[in-house]
């Protein structure tokens, strides 16, 4: 992990960011309230369960959403640009050339009749004025990069021919080609081995560390995120509940769904072996609340007048945020059971 300093430039700022999607003819929001800031050399992780609006925030920074269904509000700044006010043009310049992806499942991720020699080099052709030779050792030298042995027999190979990890390499190759400043890895692991996920998350590691990249890193693991984030924000029903390092969030968690997620975490040294259960789930778009705290139905012992009606962001320290003052009058269910 970077110990965090405050001496870095900020490479994206989100503001206020809600993107909508249609549904039967109207729109509702899969994410609203945005706001972050990612600086040079960062890990940020975005944390929350299935459903909470990752995959939206970082498919609405990528501009990977279909304009005639969605509606995006708020700002996107990347090295000065807002990227929300980009033409399909402009954008496609920037992804892959300033911007890498990692996305979750290698095998969809990589097109299956394509040598991974082919499907490096597309990347290389369109941003870069390297000759074939210089694209080929580049791509025999970004194989060496993520960590696969004979690079030129890869090379040659097609994806079926690799296993998950490798193809997981290959997919990071791709994403790294043309040294992006900035590289979102969406749920990089969640399709790997459990040992290979490590080696895998030492590899994105590495590279923020060598190319000085940024990463914005999806998960639903907490495990993940203190192996590998300097910053985590977690996300509950479309907005950032809590924002903070990783050290803050992990010692002194204060929103009750954070508090939740982190109970689940299976620890070495304790003799339960039982994982903590949050009940309910993730609101539907079109069920989700106006007003209120979208996390209260899943903690209903908790009063309503403990929670604020349009829940803000509350400074705990520099840099610690938590969503709504409900926090501080929050227990687990067990505790006034027992
Ligand atoms: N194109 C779309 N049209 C309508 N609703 C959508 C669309 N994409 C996502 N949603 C809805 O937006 C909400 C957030 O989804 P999103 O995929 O961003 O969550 P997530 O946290 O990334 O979940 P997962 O971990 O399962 O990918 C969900 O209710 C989802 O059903």
């Amino acid at each position: 992990m970077t110990a965090p300093t405050t001496k870095r430039q900020t490479l994206l700022t989100v503001k206020n960011l809600t993107t909508s999607f249609k549904i039967d003819g109207k729109f509702y929001p899969a994410i609203s309230e945005i706001n972050l800031k990612i600086k040079q050399d960062e890990i940020l992780a975005i944390v929350g369960e299935s459903g909470c609006g990752k995959s939206t925030l970082v498919n609405s920074i990528m501009g990977l959403q279909d304009p005639a269904e969605t509606k995006i509000s708020g700002e996107i700044e990347f090295e000065g640009q807002d990227l929300t006010q980009l033409d399909e043009h402009t954008y496609n310049q920037i992804r892959g050339a300033k911007i890498g992806m990692i996305f979750q499942d290698p095998l969809s991720a990589l097109d299956p009749l394509k040598r991974i020699e082919e499907q490096i080099q597309e990347t290389l052709i369109y941003h870069t004025d390297l000759n074939a030779h210089e694209r080929h050792d580049r791509v025999l030298d970004l194989l060496d990069q993520v960590g696969i042995a004979d690079s030129k027999r890869t090379a040659h190979q097609f994806p079926h021919q690799l296993s998950g990890g490798m193809r997981q390499r290959v997919v990071i190759a791709i994403a790294i080609a043309c040294k992006p400043d900035f590289i979102i890895a969406d749920e990089p692991t969640t399709a790997l081995d459990v040992t290979i996920q490590a080696q895998i998350l030492d590899l994105l590691r590495h590279i923020q560390t060598e190319n000085h990249a940024s990463i914005i890193l999806i998960t639903h693991d907490l495990g993940v995120v203190a192996e590998t984030a300097d910053y985590v924000h977690v996300m509950y029903a479309g907005k950032i509940v809590e924002k903070g390092s990783v050290t803050q969030v992990f010692n002194q968690p204060k929103h009750p769904y954070t508090r939740s997620l982190l109970k689940s975490i299976p620890q070495a040294d304790s003799e339960n072996d039982d994982l903590y259960v949050i009940q309910g789930s993730v609101p539907s778009l079109q069920k989700m609340p106006k007003t209120g705290d979208a996390f209260a139905p899943r903690i209903p012992w908790i009063p309503a007048r403990d929670h604020e009606e349009h829940p803000k962001m509350h400074r705990l320290a520099d840099g610690h945020e938590v969503r709504c003052t409900c926090y501080q009058h929050f227990y687990f269910k067990e505790e006034r059971d027992s």
